[in-house]
């Protein structure tokens, strides 16, 4: 039963990955088919060309005769050698046009997807390694995949026509080479699952060497990795998974060559046996040498083929395997979170009445289950501005993931306006939410495309983005710069100016200011900036929420004076919420949070 559903879901696959090829490049699978074609026939042609130059050149030596005969035989040979080859160089040249072009699509095609799925694949570790197999040399797993079948037709010709040739002189020779052509099929075949799961075993190794690696090299780890001395420790860690992927690597090497010579030792012996049988058989019939060396050099192509043929199955099992991730990896369907209804919202309500209402709100991530928000809800009213505050993993982070629709897995409610953010689709969520992560993206661009890219369509409105980095305070800076807006900015290529902490979150800043969101998202916007840049933002946050809704996270309470609405967190739920008046008045968990803050600064002032 099993066997059955593995050879269901081997054919299903080869099917739809063969289907996939064919559509990226039929020019070339219908190249690659005739090269094959032809292929097959030249061992046959071969061996009866040998047959008949050895026999004449014999002729010639002993006889002195038919000398343009034997000559006529050699050109031919030639002739064909020559065109084997010339067929040979134009399957290379076709091979590298497939392996471009598929791998082209490959790529578009992962990274595509990889860029639109749910950020809830991203929480686990075991996604990167099918991220890792879903994209690491596939097209030449693909063009191997391709190349399986043909050459299992191909093979199978040149060994009917070689054994029909063999029948000729002998059944029993036919035989043998028979026989001695099913132990490497399933050699191979045991050797090919072997190679399978070695490399299951090996990509989150690999993973684990480069990131090692990349602690060593990188530029952001240099510091702490001089400051701490880490080179040693690091190194001991990166030998470690290398030792540990030498030996799982040695040990399938052993495996493999221990298989092969246990079917080569007997293989030689029966070689061996079948030649002396050949020797035999001509004393009696009267074999020419042309026909000795003909069968000999039959027995050694079927050999060759047949292994062949068992190496084109085991290999067609194993990529069908290992691409079936990729299968998979492209299956996975980028709507199946956008919209959990069939009639989903096709406009982003104007948050105008009720603004945003959330209502018993529940969420765990998916690697541990752990509620990290217990039924948290609160209403935000047009226009407000909102502080989150709280302790370290108190859920913060994770309320706004939700909020932005991030995370859809949740339980309870989050309303935009009257509308479920589970009836909305992601897409339109994201064109009128903006946010500055904690962890927000430095990209290796310009600034004006670092700011440009919070409204992706005005990448070239540079009024507009000029307008946004005034507003954060980034402008200053940036007209000091050779380049101005147009100036390289990062550290990943040679000529960029590299910028400091707090420029880089400006620049953050301001490319969220630049988006046309309603929504502003801002997780610690000013744990990079100094004190002035700081009160400037929060006068823009003022300025700018005339209109929208803002969210900031922020430990420095001192920043939540003027919120229109506090939400104070403590382990996933919200403990106290209220203007930061009412909550003093209460004098629960925000009020001493706040008193000791401030009697931090109030000692320190006093001292001096
Ligand atoms: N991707 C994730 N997968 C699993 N658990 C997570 C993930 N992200 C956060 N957590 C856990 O969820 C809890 C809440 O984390 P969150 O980042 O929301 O806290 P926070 O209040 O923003 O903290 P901080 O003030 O330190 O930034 C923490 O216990 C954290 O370990």
């Amino acid at each position: 039963m099993q066997k059955i559903h593995r050879i269901r879901f081997i054919s299903v696959n080869l099917y739809r990955l063969m289907k996939l090829c064919w559509g990226i490049c039929p020019r070339e699978t219908t190249i690659l088919v005739v090269i094959r074609l032809f292929q097959a026939f030249v061992p046959g042609i071969q061996l009866v060309l040998t047959k008949h130059l050895v026999d004449s050149v014999s002729d010639v030596f002993a006889h002195q005769h038919n000398v343009s005969q034997a000559l006529l035989y050699l050109g031919m040979q030639s002739l064909l050698l020559l065109i084997v080859q010339s067929v040979q160089l134009l399957e290379q040249y076709n091979n590298s046009k497939m392996q471009f072009k598929i791998g082209f699509t490959v790529d578009e095609q992962v990274a595509a997807k990889a860029a639109n799925i749910s950020l809830r694949y991203f929480d686990t570790g075991s996604f990167y390694d099918t991220l890792q197999r879903a994209s690491s040399g596939q097209s030449q797993r693909m063009i191997e995949l391709l190349n399986g079948p043909m050459q299992i037709v191909q093979n199978t010709i040149t060994m009917i026509t070689i054994i029909g040739v063999l029948l000729n002189f002998s059944y029993v020779t036919a035989i043998l080479v028979v026989l001695m052509s099913i132990p490497p099929f399933f050699i191979n075949h045991h050797i090919g699952n072997m190679r399978r799961n070695l490399l299951m075993v090996l990509i989150p190794i690999s993973r684990r060497i480069a990131y090692f690696l990349n602690l060593l090299r990188g530029r952001e780890t240099a510091k702490e990795v001089r400051v701490f001395q880490l080179q040693h420790f690091l190194l001991g860690k990166w030998k470690e998974q290398f030792n540990k992927q030498m030996a799982f690597q040695l040990s399938f090497e052993r495996k493999r060559i221990w298989l092969q010579s246990l079917y080569d030792i007997p293989n030689v012996v029966v070689m061996t046996v079948n030649l002396g049988l050949l020797i035999w058989l001509g004393s009696k019939n009267g074999f020419s040498i042309g026909d000795y060396v003909a069968i000999s050099q039959a027995y050694l192509t079927v050999q060759g083929v047949a292994a062949a043929v068992s190496l084109s199955v085991a290999g067609i099992f194993e990529n069908v395997k290992l691409l079936s991730d990729l299968l998979a990896f492209l299956n996975i369907k980028v709507e199946e979170e956008t919209t959990q209804t069939d009639t989903p919202a096709i406009h982003f309500p104007s948050l105008n009445q009720h603004g945003i209402v959330v209502k018993d709100l529940s969420f765990a991530y998916d690697t541990d289950k752990k509620l990290r928000l217990k039924n948290v809800s609160f209403q935000i009213k047009p226009g407000q501005r909102v502080a989150i505050v709280g302790d370290n993993g108190a859920g913060k982070s994770t309320l706004i993931k939700c909020l932005l629709g991030l995370y859809r897995n949740y339980d309870g409610h989050i309303f935009y306006e009257n509308t479920d953010l589970k009836h909305m689709n992601a897409k339109l969520v994201f064109q009128h939410v903006g946010a500055v992560f904690q962890d927000y993206s430095k990209y290796d661009f310009s600034i004006k495309e670092n700011i440009g890219i919070g409204d992706i369509e005005r990448l070239t409105d540079d009024e507009g983005i000029r307008a946004a980095a005034e507003k954060s305070g980034a402008h200053e800076f940036i007209q000091k710069l050779e380049h101005q807006y147009e100036t390289e900015v990062g550290n990943t290529f040679g000529g960029a100016v590299d910028l400091s902490g707090g420029q880089w979150q400006r620049v953050a800043i301001s490319r969220s200011f630049f988006s046309k969101a309603d929504l502003l998202v801002f997780d610690e916007p000013a744990a990079s900036l100094d004190p002035f840049a700081e009160l400037s933002l929060y006068q823009s946050l003022a300025k700018l929420s005339e209109g929208k809704i803002t969210i900031m996270i922020s430990h420095r309470l001192s920043s939540c004076v003027d919120a229109d609405l506090i939400l104070v967190m403590r382990n996933g739920e919200v403990v106290e919420q209220g203007t930061h008046d009412e909550l003093m008045d209460v004098g629960g968990y925000y009020s001493s949070m706040f008193l000791s803050q401030l009697s931090g600064y109030q000692k320190k002032a006093v001292a001096k």
